[in-house]
């Protein structure tokens, strides 16, 4: 699928100050990253932009910053496991305004080749997230011309995916993508323009408003369609049954009654657990001991929280996916960072590795899950976009994309 943009090799970045948007959003615990895929992912436009000549800045996100700019969320590990990986440092603006004078003196004293990465956007607030033109401007202030290659975050848009282009076009300079960007959506494009059949979609995770948007549209590509993780007791409740203090979306019960009806109507499978493991509290840390519970989803008592799918659906998502040709999975099953809650995203990760399907994994924590179990290298293709990747196969333009220059 040929992408008609601008990308990095329509452009001349010798002498010139290019801001790279990436998506740098990788897991941490404790102030280490568990899985680096997003960064080396990067690394093709960074090293084609720094033999070109140019002053490469880099700039991205790092989780949601719920309360305002914190060390928890700062990208200065990034900046680190960059510097080792160019063999080059990578200056580090760790100035929490991103864009502020700091940011500034640290372009100014760049020389071609040099790579720079400042800090977290998100730390802007609602002017990152509501794509405002002042944050948008600076950052274009920065910088001569824009490249994106945040495939992860492409289908925000944010100031630094979308709203920075305006600005660099008004100052005459090149909003192009990145190698990322290119290889992702030739490869989602190639796999699901024309899926082999059956195709299979699995669908998990936390982010459960966002990704129950995706279901109208994916119900209508695929053939079944496969509910685990945090995105199953919306479900269920619309269906009636208690779901205890699992992860719910309640402005969306309608709307799974409405993708019930839908997939029945268009003779799809919707497949929901049949049983769940549940804890009486959410471990805290996360990969701390937990006991746990394995019970049925028309039993789930109501103080219990439901954290993986149970047994009994992991025998019967196996099996779902065994004659697949085409499967696209994005969102663990469970609470994968605990070895106690893995066993549904085991189980699923197993199956898919053992069918001769094109399996396409999106999202940051599921390509975390795979790598970490040991399927990463039996998998087709790890996306670095989860939602990105989700919303590009139901045929959604992605804001990241839409604002590059046309070739
Ligand atoms: N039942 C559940 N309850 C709470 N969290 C869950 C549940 N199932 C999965 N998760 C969590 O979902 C997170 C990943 O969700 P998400 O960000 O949507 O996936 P991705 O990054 O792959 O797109 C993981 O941190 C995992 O612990
Ligand atoms: O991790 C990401 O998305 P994903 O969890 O869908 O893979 C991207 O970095 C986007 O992050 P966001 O969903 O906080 O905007």
């Amino acid at each position: 699928m040929a992408l008609n943009k601008k990308t990095i090799d329509d452009i001349n970045v010798k002498g010139r100050r290019v801001l790279v948007r990436c998506d740098f959003n990788v897991p941490l615990k404790d102030g280490a990253i568990t899985d680096e895929t997003r960064i080396v992912a990067a690394l093709p436009t960074i090293k084609k932009l720094m033999n070109d000549g140019g002053r490469v800045i880099l700039c991205s996100h790092l989780g949601k910053v719920k309360n305002g700019p914190n060390e928890g969320e700062s990208l200065a590990p990034v900046a680190k496991s960059l510097s080792e990986k160019l063999g080059k440092e990578v200056v580090f603006v760790s100035d929490y305004h991103v864009t502020g004078e700091a940011a500034a003196k640290a372009v100014e004293a760049m020389k071609d080749g040099d790579v720079i990465l400042l800090q977290n956007t998100r730390f802007r607030g609602a002017e990152e997230t509501k794509n405002g033109e002042g944050f948008s401007r600076e950052l274009a202030d920065l910088a001569d011309d824009y490249v994106c290659d945040a495939f992860g975050s492409s289908h925000r848009a944010h100031a630094s995916v979308a709203g920075v282009t305006k600005f660099i076009t008004e100052k005459g300079g090149s909003n192009a993508v990145g190698y990322l960007m290119q290889k992702e959506i030739e490869f989602l494009g190639n796999a699901v323009e024309n899926p082999v059949r059956p195709f299979v979609a699995i669908l998990g995770g936390a982010k459960v408003a966002d990704k129950l948007n995706v279901i109208s549209n994916l119900l209508e590509k695929c053939d079944t369609l496969i509910i685990g993780g945090g995105m199953a007791y919306t479900f269920l409740k619309a269906q009636g049954k208690e779901i205890g203090n699992s992860l719910v979306d309640d402005s969306k019960l309608d709307y799974c009654k409405e993708m019930m009806e839908k997939a029945e109507k268009l003779g799809k499978k919707l497949l929901l657990p049949v049983d769940t493991t549940v804890v009486s509290a959410f471990p805290s840390p996360i990969d701390a001991p937990v006991d746990v519970e394995y019970v049925s989803t028309d039993a789930i008592p109501a103080d219990k929280e439901g954290v993986d799918i149970g047994p009994e659906t992991c025998r019967i998502y196996s099996d779902a996916v065994k004659n697949a040709k085409t499967v696209v999975w994005n969102g663990p099953m469970g609470v994968f960072e605990n070895p106690t809650l893995a066993a549904g995203t085991i189980a699923v990760a197993r199956a898919l590795a053992e069918t001769d399907a094109t399996t396409i994994i999106g999202g940051g924590d599921s390509a975390a899950a795979v790598n970490q179990l040991g399927f990463g290298d039996k998998m087709t293709h790890i996306s670095t976009g989860g939602g990105a990747s989700l919303e590009f196969l139901e045929g959604k333009a992605l804001p990241g994309v839409v604002a590059a220059d046309d070739k």
